[in-house]
């Protein structure tokens, strides 16, 4: 079995639970509110910067020159992919260039981003790698199964569909699995890159959960 296949089955509920959020079945359905995905787009931006150095700290410890170029390169596709739909998408949800500034991030952005970048500092690489990969992985699904099952009404989230169901973001994730799938892993190291890896999934819920409160503890 493949490594990315023995971690998704370690968390097969977990990632069916991810997969299916209500916020994300919402995204299709055109039933998220634009407070709410504006909210999620601005977490999301705080998060990419975050994420981005965690690319980075994995690339410079990466065990193989080559992985060290593709991580490189992705971090640059950050930039060049999704952070250029932030900028094509926040506009038009309320949030200009002076609100992105003065954002604040909330507790799943903060759990999230302290746990990738702990991580990518401080466990092994494969853990790290593992770490990354239902953030690569868990959007493109998501994109596939909206742009399978839903056309939502609303263009601005279609937009946001396309993106992560599509060629460019495909090829990133194709990559990152190729890495993970030949990564080396010792037995004795499984149960922190399945804990981290499980860790991932679950703050990926917690964020499409965030997204639904925009950032409050209970629901309004
Ligand atoms: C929270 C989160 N997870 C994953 C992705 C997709 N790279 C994202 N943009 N934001």
């Amino acid at each position: 079995m493949t490594m990315v296949n023995r971690l998704k089955d370690s968390a097969t509920d977990q990632w069916q639970q991810l997969i299916h959020h209500p916020f994300v079945a919402g995204i299709g359905e055109g039933t998220v509110s634009h407070r709410q995905f504006g909210y999620f787009l601005t977490q999301d931006a705080l998060y990419l910067g975050d994420f981005l150095s965690t690319l980075a700290v994995a690339a410079s410890r990466a065990p193989r020159r080559e992985w060290t170029e593709t991580l490189l390169r992705h971090a640059e596709n950050v930039t060049t992919v999704e952070t250029a739909l932030h900028a094509s998408l926040l506009p038009a949800f309320g949030v200009s260039a002076a609100d992105l500034g003065r954002a604040v991030p909330g507790l799943a952005t903060i759990a999230y981003t302290d746990h990738l970048v702990r991580t990518a500092w401080s466990r092994t690489w494969p853990a790290t790698m593992a770490a990354v990969l239902p953030c690569y992985l868990s959007y493109q699904e998501i994109g596939i199964h909206l742009k399978a099952h839903y056309h939502s009404p609303d263009p601005l989230y279609q937009q946001w569909i396309e993106t992560y169901a599509g060629d460019e973001y495909g090829q990133a994730v194709e990559e990152l699995l190729a890495i993970v799938n030949a990564m080396a892993v010792d037995e004795a190291d499984w149960p922190q890159v399945q804990n981290v890896f499980e860790r991932s999934v679950g703050y990926e819920y917690l964020f499409w959960s965030q997204a639904a409160t925009e950032g409050h503890l209970i629901d309004r």
